[in-house]
């Protein structure tokens, strides 16, 4: 992380993993496969924003109606890595969870250093946290996720992404 602190995460990580929105489609329903013999759960925490786009096929797919947010801001380069909550869990779901999460799935996209996992997971210890794709520093924190990429990739999201030329490679293109 400190290596080359003036450049951007996306940056320092190298290889890029673009996602379409088939292939993200196709992973989600592949992790509901894997959560279908976790559950059941009485309601989804999706951590914002990323996790939204999962909660939503996931809760599709297993069935699951109430679905809460845990809305988390990560700080600029003048102070990377620092997060702030700027929404927690309702009384609601955490009554739902008995105090402690249990019987809840909290979903997000990706577990990259694990920072935004280690927050979440100390609001709700006994609950489920699945991702759709993990990298090694974050894996541990995740009990369910589909695919791993290595912690020099960045992964590119079918929302952040758009159709756009691409020079044919005989004119140098990779
Ligand atoms: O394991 P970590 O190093 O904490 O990184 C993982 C988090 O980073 C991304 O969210 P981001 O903070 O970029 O915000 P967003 O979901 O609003 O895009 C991603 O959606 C995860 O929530
Ligand atoms: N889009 C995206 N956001 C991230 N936040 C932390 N790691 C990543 C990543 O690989 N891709
Ligand atoms: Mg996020």
């Amino acid at each position: 992380m400190a290596e080359h602190p003036e450049l951007s995460a996306q940056e320092r990580a190298g290889k890029a993993f673009p996602v379409s929105w088939d292939q993200f489609h196709r992973d989600c329903r592949a992790l509901t496969w894997r959560l279908n013999s976790a559950g059941p759960f009485n309601a989804i925490v999706a951590i914002t924003r990323g996790g939204l786009v999962p909660a939503a096929i996931v809760a599709r797919e297993l069935g699951v109606r109430v679905i809460d947010t845990v809305c988390i801001a990560s700080y600029d380069h003048n102070k990377r890595g620092e997060l702030q909550v700027l929404k927690g869990v309702s009384d609601a779901t955490t009554k739902l969870g008995n105090g402690t999460g249990k019987g809840l799935l909290i979903v997000d996209d990706l577990v990259d250093t694990g920072k935004t996992a280690r927050m979440v997971r100390d609001m709700l210890p006994d609950a489920h946290f699945a991702t759709v794709y993990a990298k090694p520093m974050g894996r541990p924190l995740v009990d369910t996720f589909i695919t791993e990429v290595s912690q020099d990739t960045w992964i590119f999201f079918p929302w952040d992404l758009g159709l756009s030329f691409q020079p044919p490679m005989r004119d140098g293109a990779a």
